[in-house]
């Protein structure tokens, strides 16, 4: 589907962010007034307002589709592609996100792309790693109630490669277990060697 997403709360304010993004420009010494700029603040601040759209969406907007299935054995989307804002230096970090669960005893499941959603979802806030892998597997454990979940993100970061220590193509891999992959060695062991085996 592709109906634009519920968002709660005020609507970004664009004035003030394209106010901000001025006051950038000349403090690193560009003239705003020039042609090419002109129309930069009002840009950002339409680009930060699609970059930020999951500060004001719930886990419950996206996840919005549950259904009965007689499946209760693990369910593994690999490699969704995902690009969210570094909160430290609001730059990007990109790579990509596996999410797999095992669905409850009445074998209920979301729509695959339910869990793509809910990645973008999170990625659209500012960031870091750690905490968006736990906020996917813990939105997923409290909507679906599923026997357990794995998150895995793996993902390189321009702050790391553009700035600061430039060390183009280190990857950062997280991971968050929930129920059974946390308790179980050898459920979590045969989700790893699925997402690892491309
Ligand atoms: N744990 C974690 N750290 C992150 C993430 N994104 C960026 N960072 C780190 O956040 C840290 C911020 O460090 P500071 O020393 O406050 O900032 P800085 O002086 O710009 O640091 P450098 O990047 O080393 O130049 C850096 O080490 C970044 O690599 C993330 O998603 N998770
Ligand atoms: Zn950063």
């Amino acid at each position: 589907m592709s109906e634009e997403p519920v968002l709660h709360g005020p609507p970004v304010d664009q004035a003030r962010i394209e106010k901000a993004v001025r006051e950038i420009l000349i403090a690193v010494g560009e003239d705003p007034d020039r042609d090419g700029l002109l129309d930069t603040p009002a840009r950002v601040a339409r680009a930060y307002a699609e970059q930020f759209a999951g500060l004001r969406q719930e886990p419950e907007d996206v996840l919005t589709t549950v259904f009965d299935a007689d499946h209760d054995e693990m369910v593994l989307v690999k490699d969704i592609e995902v690009y969210s804002t570094c909160e430290h230096h609001l730059v990007p970090f990109h790579g990509v996100a596996h999410v797999g669960y095992t669905p409850n005893a009445r074998g209920q499941i979301t729509g695959l792309s339910k869990l793509a959603r809910l990645v973008d979802m999170y990625a659209r806030r500012p960031q870091v790693q750690e905490r968006m892998t736990s906020q996917i597997a813990d939105a997923l454990m409290n909507t679906l109630k599923p026997r357990g979940v794995i998150v895995v993100i793996e993902a390189e970061h321009l702050c790391m490669t553009m700035r600061g220590v430039r060390k183009p193509g280190a990857r950062t891999v997280t991971s968050a277990v929930r129920g059974d992959f946390r308790e179980s060695p050898s459920t979590r062991a045969e989700a790893m060697s699925l997402i690892l085996g491309r």
